[in-house]
């Protein structure tokens, strides 16, 4: 597992979408070798999704030969409505990129059979060769996709009732109102990200500060979810500086030694070079 910590959301963004960008041109996908990108929904992937659209439209990218999962969605919420994370994805990253539509996976949390639907989630990752890098946020108590504490961490695709701190967090996108939030979801299980050949988590604020100990610097939890990925061949933990409030002083000095991370200003201004830009980090 690795830490990347930069300065502030802004360079989390940057760095994240630069690091997508250089694993998706480095794959060559073609027609018959598709790149396989598991997505987060949530503010922290915002900043980032707007990066990757300025990247495409400057050229640096396209995702014609790409297809995407989604990790979650809520039930019993229209796909229409304006916070499904349908109408999320498409507003923020696909409706502005070359995507071609059948390529991309959101699970749907109106379908007749929700659990029919969970297992067919699997079946068409399977089918599509597995995910190539999966993007992951996190909750403040450190769930992973909708894998609140307590969940399985071998659990695959499958229904979830939302806690009461995850409704409360997410309040703020229905009118700070909590009867509105959906209680369950769709997600995918942590065992299904973990067989994503690599695995980027995006932690960015003093809130999730917390939950980022819990993650690294603690033993693997059921309770925190995100701290499975410690038993991952390739993780990224790319985190801001106030993600790391809460960690001892001697685990920030390690990450910082042993990543080449050049310095925030240059970065921000770094052209796309041969590497795209992005500092090898795996
Ligand atoms: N199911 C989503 C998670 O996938 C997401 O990571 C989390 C954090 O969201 P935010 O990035 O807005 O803090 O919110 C929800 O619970």
């Amino acid at each position: 597992m690795r830490l990347v910590i930069l300065e502030d959301s802004e360079r989390v963004a940057e760095w994240a979408a630069r690091y997508v960008i250089k694993r998706i041109n480095d794959f060559q996908p073609g027609p018959d070798k598709y790149f396989v990108l598991g997505l987060p929904t949530g503010s922290t992937p915002e900043g980032t999704y707007k990066k990757l659209v300025q990247y495409h439209m400057a050229g640096k990218i396209s995702f014609k030969y790409v297809k995407t999962f989604n990790m979650d969605e809520y039930v019993g919420i229209p796909r229409d409505h304006v916070q499904s994370y349908h109408t999320f994805m498409w507003e923020s990253l696909f409706k502005h990129i070359d995507i071609n539509p059948v390529n991309v996976h959101i699970l749907n949390g109106n379908a007749e059979d929700l659990e029919q639907e969970c297992l067919s989630y699997e079946k068409k990752i399977v089918e599509a060769g597995g995910i190539e890098l999966f993007i992951g946020g996190i909750g403040p108590d450190g769930h992973i996709a909708f894998n609140e504490p307590g969940s399985s961490l071998v659990s695959r695709t499958r229904v979830k009732t939302l806690n009461q701190e995850t409704i409360t967090a997410n309040a703020r996108f229905f009118n700070n109102d909590i009867s509105q939030v959906p209680k369950q979801a769709l997600t995918v299980g942590v065992g299904t990200v973990m067989e994503a050949r690599e695995v980027m988590v995006l932690i960015t604020g003093s809130h999730k500060a917390y939950a980022l100990h819990m993650a690294i610097e603690e033993g693997v939890n059921h309770m925190w979810t995100v701290s499975a990925f410690q038993q991952h061949k390739r993780t990224i933990m790319l985190c801001d500086e106030d993600a790391t409030l809460e960690l001892k002083v001697k685990t920030v000095k390690y990450f910082r030694s042993c990543i080449p991370t050049p310095p925030c200003d240059e970065f921000a201004e770094t052209e796309f070079g041969p590497d795209g830009g992005v500092p090898v980090v795996l």
